[in-house]
């Protein structure tokens, strides 16, 4: 099976064209290939696939095997695939998600895709919607205990769930203890995504990222843009960010207008290769 790997910022997943013909047991493909000994190794699998109610459509799943609604990073690589192959021309491209269709521009430089910027669409507050179980309307800034104390945690998905902590510094944060912990918490229905965050100043937030079903991951391009939207919503800083990963920097904007969050950063394409199947 043929197979291209590619990172937004590092945050790196296999991706299968999946315009024909699509792998069968997709759970247990994205388990075997995305393990770092003894398959390709990534965070997960992205296809891209054919819509019928946009131009592609992407399907992600996490290095566990379960399948996610939305990949913020993988929709910017998956606008790169399209162009670099030759699957479209176009520098505007729909892409249908399980969160909607969502809007990609495409920055082209030198007749290849090298960074993107992403109509995430509207956040989500409502704890109903995101979901998370918490007896308020939004959770923003909620106590919750922890084996390490009390965190205050903000809840906000981008077509996924994200729980984030506010720190004053990120020295001294157990990401993957605490992390592990946050993701099983019983008050997300269907586990989340964790991010800790430091507010550098009203414009620069530094953030690392425990992904539901993946682990620490180098980036995470939707938990930057729930980041993003808890600084804002909390007061810490205004509708422009730059959000500092382990594996790069992503520039998150919030249109007042419209309510929308666009996302721009990198896309890189790292190999191609041919994956005997394991199973
Ligand atoms: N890395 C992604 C998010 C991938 C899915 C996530 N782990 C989930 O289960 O919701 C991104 O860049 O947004």
């Amino acid at each position: 099976m043929k197979f291209t790997k590619m990172h937004g910022i590092s945050n790196d997943y296999i991706y299968i064209n999946c315009m024909e013909v699509t792998p069968e047991r997709l759970s247990e493909l994205s388990i075997e290939m995305s393990d770092r000994h003894t398959g390709v190794g990534g965070d997960g699998i992205i296809l891209i696939c054919p819509s019928e109610v946009a131009d592609f459509k992407m399907r992600i799943f996490n290095a566990d095997g379960s399948e996610a609604k939305m990949c913020g990073n993988g929709s910017r690589c998956v606008g790169k695939y399209v162009y670099d192959y030759g699957l479209t021309d176009k520098n505007v491209v729909t892409l249908e998600t399980l969160a909607g269709i969502k809007t990609l521009h495409l920055h082209v430089n030198k007749g290849k895709v090298d960074s993107v910027t992403v109509d995430m669409g509207e956040p989500v507050t409502s704890v109903r919607e995101i979901p998370v179980i918490y007896n308020n309307e939004m959770m923003v800034n909620a106590p919750v205990d922890t084996s390490c104390g009390v965190v205050e945690m903000t809840a906000v998905s981008m077509g996924n769930p994200h729980g984030v902590v506010f720190v004053d510094s990120l020295d001294n944060v157990d990401v993957h203890g605490l992390g592990r912990e946050l993701e099983i918490h019983p008050m997300w229905p269907d586990r989340a995504n964790i991010e800790f965050a430091q507010i550098n100043s009203p414009s620069e937030i530094t953030m690392r990222v425990w992904e539901r079903g993946s682990g620490e991951t180098m980036a995470c391009g939707t938990g930057a843009c729930a980041t993003a939207v808890a600084a804002a919503l909390t007061g810490r800083t205004g509708d422009r960010v730059t959000v500092h990963l382990l594996g790069g920097d992503l520039e998150i904007y919030r249109n007042p207008d419209d309510s929308h969050i666009y996302m721009t950063g990198g896309a890189t394409t790292v190999f191609e290769g041919v994956y005997e199947r394991q199973s």
